[in-house]
């Protein structure tokens, strides 16, 4: 424990522990014996609490910070024991030490910003597999590496604590994986838990509303994204230039002189000759290399967005020298078979059946780009776009309007549902999205309370004939429904697949569905 302790740079050990310290966890209801335990502050409460019951499951040390060290209670003799000025901190660095730096072995690329983060990790893992470099995934999908999902190491959050992230790349590494394509939320950035990561290539998708209710302001939000954007986090930068905060950004990169090249109009890579197609969309990648031809297994301009940042991002990984990247166009060729489940995810239905979409749009910016692009694709263009959707609730309640205000000016029939109310009162969320929906409906927009998702979800079928296409919104690969603390099945792929049925009279079959454009089922 000493040399774990001294190696991580730390000077605050108290008593050193008479075990081995083999493992490391911040969760006392997850401690293996042998865990260090370590006792963060938290929002809720400070963890220092539940070191007696770390302990007693197996814990042989306990790290907490100076207000820790009052709430500690008696320790077992022979109970190692560090205190420390900052306990988050300092548990990213042991964890690092512990599992042998992982992330030095591998080629790291971090992905953050409100909208596309997932999308753009997995078209980075596909161009990167389509270059012949083993790579893993980190993200809101999971940890998957060869495309097999990693089980037992899943956590419910986008970007896990430091101590799973440290165990899952030493995990990766020790199964071949070359590089690492992971998503970095805001959340991350400001607990923390990606440190000491340096990525070789970190890349920024966009800022819109999102998540007000963890950082103070967007303001606070653009900062939390942009300490990713720093030579201490990352040795290059890719911006898309798609929301005002990524030209923000680039220039504050070269103020700073990091490394970056820009995405998107105007930007060093860009796409020309976008086009639709039935599997999804065909363009031309124009970048410092020159024009590279591409083939993306998804619809809409937001997924050209997110295929152009990815490829941008493998070609300055080639161009950093950290792994051979010889041949853009071979990358490229990747995508065309890429698959995101619950992303514009097609549902196969019989004919007769409206077209049903399942995607993951959970705020006001993702929610705009989705149905204007599945209504740029309705049938002919005299097909009805009919969508449903609501909000969390323990999430930031000031995207529910203008959640509701997209709905409305894209969409000609809006029912309004429940997503994931959690602790809050279900029609109370969808008041406020309605409220939304209401004051931008123009006349021939139809806003409807749908109630409980199920109902909703049968309701907007019934409302839809074989030209329309409805789009179910907000929960895409999700397996569950978070009621008042309880969480029961809800699939909306397999829900909706079902309820056709019932409603459309015909045996459906669940599954993919717009050729290379979907995925296969939600998770
Ligand atoms: C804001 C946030 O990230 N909170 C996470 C954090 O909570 P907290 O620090 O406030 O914890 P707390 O409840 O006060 O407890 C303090 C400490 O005591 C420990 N404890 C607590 C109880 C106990 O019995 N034993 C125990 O050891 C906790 O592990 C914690 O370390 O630590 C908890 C334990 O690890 C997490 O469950 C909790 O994330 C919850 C699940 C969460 O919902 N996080 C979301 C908001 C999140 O992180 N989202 C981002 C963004 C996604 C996106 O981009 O859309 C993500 O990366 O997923
Ligand atoms: N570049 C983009 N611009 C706007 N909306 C987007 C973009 N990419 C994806 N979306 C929308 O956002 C939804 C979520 O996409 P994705 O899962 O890739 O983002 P994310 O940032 O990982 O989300 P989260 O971290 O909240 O899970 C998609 O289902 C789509 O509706
Ligand atoms: N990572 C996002 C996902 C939101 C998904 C949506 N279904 C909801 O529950 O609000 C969050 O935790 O805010």
């Amino acid at each position: 424990m000493e040399q774990l302790v001294r190696t991580a740079g730390e000077t605050g050990l108290q008593r050193g522990a008479d075990r081995p310290v083999t493992g490391l966890t911040l969760d006392s209801r997850q401690v293996r014996p042998g865990d260090l335990y370590a006792a963060l502050p938290g929002q809720r409460t400070h963890g220092a609490r539940f070191a007696g019951d770390a302990v007693e499951g197996g814990a042989v040390a306990v790290l907490t910070d100076r207000a820790g060290t009052e709430l500690l209670g008696d320790l077992p003799d022979g109970t190692g024991l560090v205190v420390v000025e900052d306990a988050r901190a300092a548990t990213a660095r042991l964890a690092a030490v512990l599992y042998r730096h992982p992330a030095e072995r591998l080629a790291m690329l971090g992905v953050t910003g409100t909208n596309g983060k997932t999308t753009t990790t997995m078209l980075v893992e596909a161009a990167l597999t389509a270059a012949g470099i083993p790579t893993a995934t980190v993200g809101t999908l999971g940890f998957r590496v060869g495309g097999e999902v990693l089980t037992g190491e899943r956590t419910t959050v986008t970007t896990p604590e430091a101590p799973d992230l440290q165990a899952l790349l030493a995990a990766v590494a020790g199964r071949g994986a070359e590089a690492v394509a992971m998503e970095v939320s805001s959340h991350a950035l400001v607990l923390g838990r990606t440190e000491p990561v340096v990525y070789d290539v970190a890349g920024f998708t966009n800022l819109g509303r999102d998540h007000l209710d963890f950082h103070p302001d967007l303001e606070a939000y653009f900062e939390a994204k942009a300490t990713l954007f720093t030579a201490e986090h990352t040795r290059r930068a890719v911006i898309c230039l798609d929301s005002p905060a990524g030209a923000r950004l680039a220039e504050r990169c070269r103020r700073t002189r990091l490394p970056v090249v820009t995405t998107g109009p105007g930007g060093d890579y860009r796409a020309e000759d976008v086009r639709a197609t039935p599997g999804g969309t065909v363009f031309d990648l124009l970048g410092p290399g020159g024009r590279v031809p591409v083939e993306l297994s998804l619809p809409g301009e937001h997924n050209v967005s997110n295929a152009v940042l990815a490829l941008a991002m493998v070609d300055q990984l080639g161009a950093s020298g950290r792994v051979p990247v010889p041949d853009l166009a071979r990358a490229a060729g990747g995508l065309a078979r890429a698959v995101v489940p619950g992303r514009m995810q097609r549902l196969e239905l019989p004919p007769g059946s409206p077209v049903v979409v399942v995607d993951f749009a959970h705020t006001p910016q993702a929610v705009e780009a989705t149905l204007r692009a599945l209504r740029a694709g309705l049938a002919g263009g005299h097909g009805r776009l009919v969508t449903a959707f609501g909000c969390g609730g323990d999430r930031d309640p000031e995207k529910r309007r203008p959640m509701g205000a997209a709905g409305a000016r894209y969409a000609d029939v809006v029912v309004v549902t429940d997503d994931n109310p959690r602790s809050e009162d279900p029609a109370a969320i969808r008041a406020e999205v309605l409220a939304g929906a209401r004051a931008e409906a123009g006349p021939g927009t139809e806003v409807l309370d749908g109630g409980a998702r199920r109902d909703a979800l049968r309701l907007a079928l019934e409302l839809a004939g074989p030209d329309d296409l409805v789009a179910v919104l907000g929960k895409g690969h999700e397996t569950g429904q978070e009621v008042a603390g309880v969480i029961t099945p809800f699939d909306d792929a397999a829900v909706l697949t079902e309820l056709v049925h019932a409603v459309h009279g015909s045996a459906a079959t669940h599954g993919t569905g717009g050729g290379r454009g979907a995925a296969t089922h939600a998770r």
